[in-house]
């Protein structure tokens, strides 16, 4: 493995495409790889969930594979295990090859995850926030600073905004700023829980197109959870649908498509949706609330 993260962090061109991952050139490690990861949570009453439900997926690298599902299907657990929030009851869980329960430090450097409920320190400014966060993975404040200015730019951020404090910011900015810590530590994984969930529609739009060029010039291995089957679509090289813990099919959205036709005309990926989870739109993302 060799370098750190941080010493390896592109410079002031954010968007330079990345000769290696950390991992020797010639052995192909998938950034992300999951087998059979079972989480069960005990309800008050204790009912027993399966969160996850023997879950087996990869990610490879420089991939970006979105996950459709319903409330409460396990989206989120899944995120959470890869980041190493929640220890998996059993299975096997690997980021560029390292095991995320025995090593999750090692693991946490190389991935970031962006939620919808980032945490921020809400009386300080983005640029307090950032070059707080950059620091945690060893990035000094000259070096952060510039590539702040330079990912706010291409993320759509005002930066005259960014010395005001972040609860003075629209969740849409907040937004942009969870995004920009997450790519100013050049995380080799991104975790992509919801990040356009709640956001204005210009927002999502200038997030979205964020994530476009991420993939397409910094060779990120993306995970993104969404409710969004556009988003899905256009951002993904490979589209999963989860169910009650488990991940049903997964495969690139034109394939999924066809693989869902009728009388040879082609559904829409929300057609495939509902065919695979019997849910329609609108129920998949009311269902569960409580
Ligand atoms: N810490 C926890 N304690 C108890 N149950 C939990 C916990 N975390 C998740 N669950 C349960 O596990 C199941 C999966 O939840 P999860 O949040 O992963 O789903 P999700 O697909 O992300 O849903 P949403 O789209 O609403 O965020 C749900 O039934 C949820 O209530």
């Amino acid at each position: 493995m060799g370098q750190d993260v941080c010493s390896r962090a592109p410079g002031p061109e954010v968007f330079r495409r990345r000769e290696a991952h950390g991992v020797s050139e010639g052995v192909v490690v998938e950034a992300l790889g999951m087998r059979e990861v079972h989480k069960r949570f005990r309800k008050r009453r204790g009912e027993v969930v399966r969160a996850l439900d023997g879950v087996s997926l990869e990610i490879r690298r420089g991939e970006v594979v979105g996950i459709l599902g319903p409330n409460g299907s396990g989206k989120s657990t899944l995120v959470r295990v890869v980041s190493t929030l929640v220890v998996p009851d059993s299975g096997v869980v690997k980021v560029f090859g390292v095991d995320a329960v025995r090593h999750p430090k090692r693991v946490q450097r190389s991935m970031n995850r962006v939620s919808v409920e980032a945490s921020f320190f809400k009386k300080l400014s983005a640029m307090e926030n950032l070059l707080y966060g950059a620091k945690l993975y060893g990035v000094s404040d000259r070096e952060a600073r510039p590539r702040i200015k330079e990912i706010m730019g291409h993320i759509g951020f005002d930066y005259k905004r960014a010395n005001e404090p972040m609860e003075h910011l629209s969740r849409g900015m907040q937004q942009k700023v969870a995004l920009a810590r997450a790519l100013l530590t050049s995380p080799m994984l991104m975790l992509l829980d919801e990040p356009t969930t709640g956001l204005d529609p210009g927002s999502k739009r200038d997030v979205q197109a964020f994530i476009r060029r991420i993939r397409e010039a910094h060779d990120a291995s993306i995970l993104l959870c969404t409710h969004d089957m556009q988003e899905a679509e256009e951002l993904c090289d490979r589209v999963g649908i989860m169910v009650d813990g488990r991940i049903i099919v997964l495969d690139e959205p034109r394939r999924l498509k066809e693989r869902y036709a009728v009388g040879g005309r082609m559904p829409t990926l929300e057609e495939v949706f509902m065919a695979a989870t019997g849910y329609t739109v609108e129920e998949a993302s009311a269902e569960g609330e409580e």
